[in-house]
């Protein structure tokens, strides 16, 4: 059970800024009041002009000119002192830019120059432009702008691929720190197509000397989906997962897989650019975006920082540009009533739009789907890291339970489940355990109660009496049980304050056959007072402790049992009718899926500066900005099932059909499970007090097919529980939706990765988790190795034309346990694939989990 904070809904604005690849006017105070009086939020501006870009390549073609080819030296190298002759761009002067410090530079993009190419396989190219890019980033911190957007590395160079990547990676690194207040965006497309690379002229790659960029293979490159999201892998991990580094997102006209996009989501895009080109026309011939893209965008606008919009070439700033007139449109929220061109042109100019692609996305804007109140539950919570609760060990606080109580499934679904226990029990005409034929219910862990109501509740409904019994160790909720026992449920419940474990069950007495009413406990004494004073043969008469029918408990953890839910019912088991007795739930399990998760591994790596087991720790987290690593090929019927994964399902989605949007399903392994009552409890000293806990360790061996490489971070964890008979609860996001949709009591738990492992294309991921026990206290270990598949050359048996054959793990092949990090091991399996396993992780191990004492 954790808890988060309710919030109130909030409207979404875009903030929307203005880009022109060749502009020709400074961007000015005035220019930012004009671009604000159109509506726009932000303008962009270069940092160097065409000037400085004339200078450049004046200077090089010079300096090429007067240079010696290079000539490999007696050890083979091109790149040394004696064929490298050092070109150095001199610093700006007024004529270079038109920046200027003023006060609403704060509005203000900067685009770093994209003629420069500082992948170049030739070190001179690349080095001038490294220089030249400080030279950029530098200036621009001095006036003050705060954000950059520097143009993604140049991946082909021939037949080269991404051999300077190191470079460029390697100059970002530079300007983080050239620049210490700036958010640096590397401007991104979503997909790897070497035809998008076009060399626009005053470019300095092709400029790079043909000895440099000679390769042996000089095979055209192809399509590469996740080839610009592997570049940015490299980008950010040369810079260590920087803070001040984020993603300019490019969106292309054809949108790729949803596999590309759901890998985008997990990453820190901040600005998404949109090239006029991209809009379509509707029927009036007004600017409009495909349902596609408007699904992507509505997808990214709910992230937890929803990313600004660049909108690029698609006509100029009113006002700027010479045009001085400005005409303001009606009103945005209008614009989907948008005049034909005829009428426009009737209307005249005055009602002219000048701007119709802000309108569209202003109108776009005002047309975002509500969020859910799941999504309202939760906001501010995305991605953010919680320790989970131990309420075995810690009391709760009142506003801790009050959280829980607002979950508007799982108390409905708790009720559902004790009515139909109830007229179960009735119709199978099943004896009770209370003399006067009721039925004896106990809700163990209480809390404040809201659990007894509900079996109260159910009574009612099925008209099936019951004799109430309700214990809870923590002191402070146990006075308002008993208030709520005064004022609201008319004393009916037994109160007992007690560690379920050392409750001895209903007390009643048996001397007195005529007094139906159980002893003691209404007076919420405690259950250890109560045993000691309320012995046999005292003048009070004879008592004795008697079996519960139905035994109710809430206890579960986002990984089911990690809040000791299994020890805990341990000790009361043993008091539940032996025959007939009902424990709800009656089993729940654990469930795993790997998944990419970098703004958590960036989170962690932060914390474990001041805390080394911030690694360790497993972790309570409404996850948002994740990509599911290993999935089905088919993708959900509900747009928002992948989003529900972290804030539960989205129906409201259906709604819009701008919004749709079908993420592919993760592949969710269980774990583990536990059944109660269990049969297996090994019965415990009273001498000792080492409790014995062997039967409750579990370990699992799980295997997940990666079809498309990434980055594995960690690993979310769920569970599901089912209460009785066909009513359960889930956040399972595979079966969320079907067993308890809109469910918020809980977040997702997250295992992470001390150091994330890559993922191959073609991969499997194996997860090998413990749940280990001491008799003191509980914890997980846990350890992922990663395996790439490969296609064995004599393979002769047909049918299988992909590694996703197997949703179920895969145990064939006996793989040595551990065989140490980095070592590769090879196994074949039987339908054609051998698997290598290329990484290992380390054993992790979760040392501050749970007490049991
Ligand atoms: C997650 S809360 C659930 C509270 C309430 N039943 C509900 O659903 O809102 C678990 C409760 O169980 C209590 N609890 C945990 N372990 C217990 C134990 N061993 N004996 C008695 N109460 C326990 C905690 O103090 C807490 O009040």
């Amino acid at each position: 059970m954790e808890t988060v904070p309710e919030t109130d809904d909030m409207v979404q604005t875009f903030c929307i800024g203005q880009h022109e690849t060749n502009r020709l006017v400074p961007v000015t105070p005035q220019a930012v009041q004009s671009a604000h009086r159109s509506n726009y939020d932000m303008l962009t501006t270069p940092i160097t002009t065409s000037h400085f870009h004339s200078q450049v390549l004046a200077l090089l073609s010079s300096h090429l000119s007067s240079s010696e080819i290079p000539y490999r030296d007696a050890v083979g190298t091109l790149n040394n002192s004696r064929n490298t002759k050092v070109l150095t761009v001199p610093p700006l002067s007024a004529v270079d830019t038109t920046l200027t410090p003023n006060d609403l530079i704060s509005q203000v993009v900067g685009i770093t120059s994209s003629w420069i190419d500082l992948c170049s396989p030739d070190p001179l190219i690349a080095d001038v432009s490294r220089q030249i890019l400080m030279l950029e980033v530098a200036y621009a911190a001095f006036c003050g702008i705060n954000y950059l957007i520097i143009p993604g590395p140049r991946l082909h160079h021939g037949g080269l691929h991404s051999e300077g990547l190191m470079y460029y990676s390697r100059a970002v690194q530079e300007a983080l720190s050239v620049a210490p207040y700036i958010q640096i965006h590397i401007w991104l497309r979503m997909v790897d197509n070497p035809e998008a690379e076009v060399t626009a002229m005053g470019e300095l790659a092709p400029f790079a000397r043909e000895d440099f960029s000679v390769s042996d293979n000089d095979v055209p490159g192809k399509i590469d989906l996740f080839g610009t999201w592997d570049a940015w892998e490299i980008i950010r991990t040369t810079c260590k997962h920087h803070s001040r580094l984020f993603i300019a997102l490019t969106l292309p006209k054809h949108l790729p897989p949803i596999q590309v996009q759901t890998r985008w989501f997990s990453e820190p895009v901040h600005l998404l650019t949109i090239e006029g080109a991209i809009f379509i026309k509707n029927q009036k011939g007004y600017p409009v975006l495909a349902r596609a893209h408007q699904a992507l965008i509505s997808r990214f606008m709910r992230l937890r920082t929803p990313p600004w919009i660049l909108l690029c070439d698609v006509g100029p700033v009113p006002g700027l540009d010479g045009d001085d007139e400005f005409h303001p449109v009606n009103s945005p929220a209008d614009s989907s009533n948008f005049p034909t061109i005829t009428q426009a042109v009737n209307q005249g100019k005055k009602h002219f739009d000048q701007t119709p692609h802000l309108s569209y996305m202003r109108n776009l804007q005002q047309r975002q789907p509500p969020r859910t109140p799941i999504e309202r539950f939760g906001t501010g919570y995305q991605d953010y890291l919680q320790a989970p609760l131990q309420p075995l060990t810690v009391n709760l606080e009142s506003v801790t339970y009050e959280v829980f109580e607002k979950d508007p499934i799982k108390y409905a679904w708790y009720e559902r489940a004790v009515a139909k226990a109830l007229n179960d029990w009735m119709e199978q005409k099943k004896p009770t355990s209370s003399p006067d034929g009721k039925v004896v219910v106990a809700v163990v862990g209480a809390g404040r109660g809201p659990l007894v109501t509900r079996a109260l509740r159910a009574s009612a409904e099925t008209g099936v009496k019951i004799e109430m019994w309700a214990v809870e160790k923590n002191p402070n909720a146990f006075v308002l049980l008993q208030r709520h026992n005064d004022s609201i449920w008319n004393g009916a419940v037994n109160l007992v304050k007690s560690d379920m474990r050392s409750w001895k069950g209903p007390c009643r007495e048996i001397n007195h056959s005529q007094s139906k009413v159980p002893v003691g406990e209404t007076l919420g004494l405690d259950d250890a007072l109560l045993s000691t004073s309320l012995e046999p043969n005292q003048a009070t008469g004879e008592f004795k402790h008697t079996p519960v029918d139905i035994l109710i408990s809430e206890l579960l953890g986002s990984f089911g049992d990690n809040e000791l839910s299994p020890e805990c019912l341990d000790g009361v088991t043993h008091l539940l009718n032996p025959v007939h007795g009902i424990s709800i739930p009656s089993s729940y399990s654990a469930h795993l899926t790997p998944i990419a998760a970098p703004k958590l591994y960036a989170d962690i790596s932060t914390q474990s500066i001041s805390n080394s087991a911030a690694p360790e720790t497993p972790y309570v987290v409404m996850l948002h900005a994740i990509d599911y690593l290993s999935t089905t090929s088919s993708s959900t019927a509900n747009p928002a099932t992948h989003m529900s994964s972290s804030i539960g399902s989205n129906s409201n989605l259906d709604c819009y059909p701008s919004t749709c949007f079908r993420a592919p399903i993760p592949i969710v392994h269980t774990a583990w499970s536990f059944s109660h009552h269990n049969p297996n409890i090994p019965i415990q000293s009273t001498t000792s007090s080492t409790i014995f806990n062997e039967h409750n360790t579990r370990q699992s061996r799980l295997t997940f097919p990666c079809q498309n490489r990434g980055m594995c971070h960690g690993l979310a964890g769920y569970f599901e529980t089912v209460l009785y008979d066909d009513i359960e609860l889930s956040t399972n996001p595979v079966t969320m939706e079907n067993k308890s949709d809109g469910m918020i009591s809980w977040f997702p738990i997250y295992f992470p990765l001390k150091t994330p492992l890559y993922i191959p294309d073609n991969g499997e991921i194996v997860v090998t988790m413990f749940r280990q026990t001491d008799n003191r206290k509980v914890w997980y270990e846990w350890m992922v190795e990663v395996f790439r598949l490969d296609r064995t050359a004599n393979f002769s048996g047909g049918g299988i034309s992909s590694p996703q054959r197997s949703t179920t793990p895969v145990m064939s092949g006996a793989r040595v346990a551990s065989p140490g990090a980095g070592k590769t091991e090879r196994k074949e399996n039987n339908n054609g694939y051998r698997r290598v396993r290329v990484a290992i992780s380390e054993m992790h191990s979760s040392i501050k989990e749970g007490c049991l004492m």
